[in-house]
């Protein structure tokens, strides 16, 4: 490996060390940073990257709250804010018991390049909390976003930090943290977004990671003269993302034949269709239950309990679940059978190895932060219609995020084709997101 990365890592690694998954987001994008850097030494002389990997604020801080018992519990809430060159902090929030600073400072490093790639002014951030929602009621859950939010309040605003939903957190938290913040703020603003409709949210913001991860696919299979229809599609996960990117391929005409959660996965060689999906969605939206159900209701499904779902026959593969989801072993057995596509919903679900299999075999290969990107362009998408006091309709919020992916396949092909004609996906998201937020730094002074 170059000798400047490996000089950059050994300084990030002094600070960083014991933050493993920060590590390897930072490693990923300085292998391909750093070589353009070199041909552009004004990046180098303003040591642009090395500021990037610090963040610009962490906040960490004690979330009490009571059980139905009354029980008092105590938890750690975080908001990490990476970095405001080109907007106001952005990105989500997650509860789950893995939460750590690592975790959030991968997440919010991975923001700011992938919002730079909406073209929309959004900086990155990340928050969250070491909170678990399962299994708890709906009045613990409401318990916790009230008391999460009573000290978060402090450090955000329309104009500052926007947060929204993430692993964990959906329509019900940002209602409960919504109506805590205008309750001490005393004012209805655009402060979170993923709101309800009736209360400031926009059409299709649910829908939009998981639909932009297929549009980006398709985008990516367009330059082959591919399309969806009639594709064999594996997904993991079965939580937002999973949901409306299996929704998307079975309307597009392809086949989802795999789900997951974190206790296995499900196999329908039959295939997933609307309403064995429309099923999945209420057991996981409503009844809060788990994916091994579905075999009760369809017998044509079988459950692999324990198992990931990347050992199912397929063409197009869609990790929506969570970072470092899919290792070597299960690229190499995806690209053993067939797979010619991987378009991930999840960040950073890859691991770094399963993506270096990934471009040795020169398949369609899209990393989370250019793919998924559609979440958070849709939350731009809801900004706008906040400023304006005004909601769109439904396929006008669809269009521009159908625009939006398409622009951002575009720049990762700009930056990212290799002489042989293969598009390297990875380095042009990384080189283009890295690109503006850079020129924005420098434009700012050293501060
Ligand atoms: N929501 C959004 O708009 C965006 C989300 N993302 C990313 O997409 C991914 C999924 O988020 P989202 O769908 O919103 O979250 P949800 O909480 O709605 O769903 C998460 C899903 O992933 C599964 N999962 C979580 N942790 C693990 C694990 N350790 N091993 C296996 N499965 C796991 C969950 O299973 P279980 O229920 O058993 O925990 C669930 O099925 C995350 O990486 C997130 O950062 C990216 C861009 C935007
Ligand atoms: O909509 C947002 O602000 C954030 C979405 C998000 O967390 C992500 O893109 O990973």
């Amino acid at each position: 490996m170059d000798a400047s990365i490996n000089s950059f890592m050994a300084e990030v690694k002094k600070r960083n060390s014991h933050q493993p998954e920060f590590m390897q987001a930072v490693q990923e994008v300085a292998e391909s940073v750093i070589p353009y850097i070199a041909k552009h030494k004004i990046y180098k002389d303003q040591k642009i990257l090395e500021r990037m990997v610090e963040p610009e604020r962490l906040i960490s801080f004690r979330v009490v709250w009571y059980d139905d018992t009354g029980k008092i519990h105590v938890n750690r809430g975080y908001r990490v804010q990476m970095n405001s060159a080109i907007g106001p902090y952005k990105g989500g929030l997650r509860f789950h018991p893995t939460v750590n600073a690592s975790i959030l400072k991968f997440l919010a490093f991975e923001q700011v390049f992938k919002n730079s790639l909406t073209t929309l002014p959004m900086g990155g951030g990340k928050g969250g909390s070491d909170f678990d929602p399962k299994g708890k009621s709906d009045n613990e859950i409401m318990r916790f976003c009230q008391s999460f939010m009573t000290e978060l309040c402090r450090h955000i605003g329309p104009f500052t930090d926007i947060p929204a939903g993430d692993i964990g957190v959906g329509a019900r938290e940002i209602g409960f943290m919504f109506g805590t913040y205008k309750k001490i703020k005393n004012e209805f603003t655009g402060v979170l977004t993923g709101k309800g409709l009736s209360w400031g949210g926009s059409k299709i913001r649910p829908e939009s990671t998981g639909y932009g991860t297929v549009y980006f696919a398709q985008s990516m299979l367009k330059t082959k003269n591919d399309e969806v229809k009639g594709k064999t599609v594996v997904v993991s996960g079965s939580g937002n993302v999973a949901q409306f990117a299996a929704e998307k391929i079975i309307d597009l005409g392809g086949k989802v034949i795999a789900l997951s959660d974190s206790g296995g996965c499900i196999h329908d060689s039959d295939g997933i269709d609307e309403k064995k999906l429309d099923f999945i969605m209420n057991l996981k939206n409503e009844e809060r239950g788990r994916i091994s159900e579905y075999t009760k209701k369809y017998p044509s499904g079988k459950y692999y309990k324990g198992k990931r779902p990347w050992h199912i026959k397929c063409d197009i593969a869609m990790p929506c679940a969570t970072e470092n989801e899919l290792d070597e072993r299960d690229a190499k057995n995806l690209l053993k059978n067939g797979c010619i596509c991987v378009s991930e919903g999840a960040n950073m679900p890859s691991t770094p190895g399963a993506m270096q299999a990934f471009r040795k075999a020169k398949i369609l290969y899209a990393p989370g932060k250019a793919s998924n990107a559609g979440g958070v362009s849709a939350s731009g998408l809801e900004m706008t219609q906040n400023s304006l006091r005004y909601s769109w309709i439904r396929e006008k919020v669809d269009d521009r995020l159908r625009g939006i992916m398409e622009n951002i396949h575009d720049s990762c092909v700009k930056y990212g084709m290799e002489e042989d004609g293969y598009c390297n996906y990875v380095k042009g998201a990384n080189i283009a997101g890295f690109v503006k937020v850079a020129d924005a730094m420098l434009a700012q002074g050293v501060i």
